[in-house]
């Protein structure tokens, strides 16, 4: 029958509106041919990030010029890009179990970068004082992977810690913080700041697809400063006539319902799967059922360890992502068996089966 994703790295392609997208792209194609003939902005066209910024001001009450912003190919790109212009003796934490495509980034960069534990609040202040970072990556939002929604507490106490030294930043990467079912939306931690502490990252992977690679940074003005002064010859590496596409879909609120119909989608699939996942592995399974986001995190009573298990789901042919991919560096070997279970990609109908074998390889 073929393979089945239980995959937290996709979204559901069946839903999305080509037809509105076309119209859009049909749009762009009208009205910016001239732009399309010419080298964009080096953060990308004016009208898109404009667009960009009252969007995330009326849904995530991030407060920014259209001039704050930088556009790219993704989040990867942008980190580096904001990065590449930092002093080499930068130090830098990072949430663990964490991002870990982050976290091989910055390492790769060279630079001294610390995993820092989380509790139930989401990342631990004292180990970040302790590490005392000058950049801080955190996803407040909904930590990724353990779906932790940080507090207001928490994110005023990390402020307070951040505010007392012009040589400390946050990154909020407000990754896939459209998706919340019943639970309240904590409006973004930069919309909190007053002390131009924050940078904030946001992505349409998961709201549109990830193959549009379209992403962006609000850059505090003075980091702006030195990024203009480091990238004014800068092309810009998104694809216009995408990004004009985009600009048109979210003036014409197809964005805004889109998501509203993916909200319900998602959130009728979850309680789905969770509810065979219960009913077939009863106490076998332990799932943290924090209402969020398109995976949840779940733990497996089982005597196999997990090159077993991910062999056993290649038999079985279904498409797993175990925690071991974000326990960063220093962690002991987990003394549990934890998924990533995602649940944009499976269809509905296609529910029972997976379960059914991720019962097999259970068991
Ligand atoms: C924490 C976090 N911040 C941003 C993105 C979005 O990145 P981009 O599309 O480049 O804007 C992801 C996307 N995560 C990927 C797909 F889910 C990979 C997960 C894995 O490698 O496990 C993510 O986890």
């Amino acid at each position: 029958e073929g393979w089945l994703s239980l995959s937290h790295m996709t979204a559901d392609v069946s839903m999305f509106p080509f037809k509105e997208w076309l119209k859009c792209q049909n749009k762009a194609v009208k009205n910016h041919k001239q732009e399309l003939s010419e080298i964009a902005h080096p953060q990308g066209p004016y009208i898109v990030r404009e667009t960009i910024a009252r969007m995330i001001a009326l849904t995530r009450g991030v407060m920014c010029e259209p001039e704050q912003i930088v556009i790219g190919t993704g989040t990867q790109p942008l980190i580096r890009q904001l990065m590449d212009v930092q002093r080499n003796d930068t130090r830098v934490a990072i949430e663990n179990p964490g991002y870990f495509r982050i976290y091989q980034l910055l390492k790769s960069m060279n630079y001294d970068v610390s995993p820092a534990p989380l509790d139930e609040k989401g990342i631990n202040i004292n180990k970040v004082e302790e590490i005392d970072p000058n950049f801080l990556f955190i996803t407040p939002s909904h930590q990724f992977p353990t779906g932790i929604i940080m507090p207001i507490s928490r994110r005023i106490e990390l402020l307070n810690w951040a505010a007392l030294s012009n040589d400390r930043y946050i990154v909020e990467d407000d990754y896939d913080s459209e998706f919340k079912y019943g639970t309240d939306n904590i409006p973004s931690l930069q919309s909190l700041d007053r002390n131009q502490r924050v940078i904030y990252t946001g992505t349409f992977s998961k709201t549109l697809l990830p193959g549009f690679r379209i992403s962006y940074m609000v850059l505090p003005p003075n980091l702006l400063r030195v990024y203009k002064k480091y990238y004014s010859s800068w092309i810009q590496g998104s694809n216009s006539f995408t990004l004009y596409t985009l600009h048109y879909f979210i003036k014409s609120e197809a964005y805004a319902r889109h998501i509203k119909r993916m909200n319900h989608h998602y959130e009728m699939k979850r309680k789905n799967l969770i509810k065979q996942l219960r009913l077939r592995f009863q106490d076998g399974i332990t799932i943290k059922n924090i209402p969020a986001g398109l995976h949840f995190l779940a733990e497996f009573k089982t005597e196999r360890g997990y090159e077993e298990i991910e062999a056993r789901a290649k038999q079985e042919q279904l498409e797993i992502y175990t925690i071991k991919r974000f326990m960063l560096k220093g962690v002991t070997e987990y003394n549990k068996l934890e998924l990533v279970i995602g649940f944009a990609s499976i269809q509905n109908e296609d529910i029972n089966e997976a379960v059914d074998r991720l019962y097999r390889i259970m068991k």
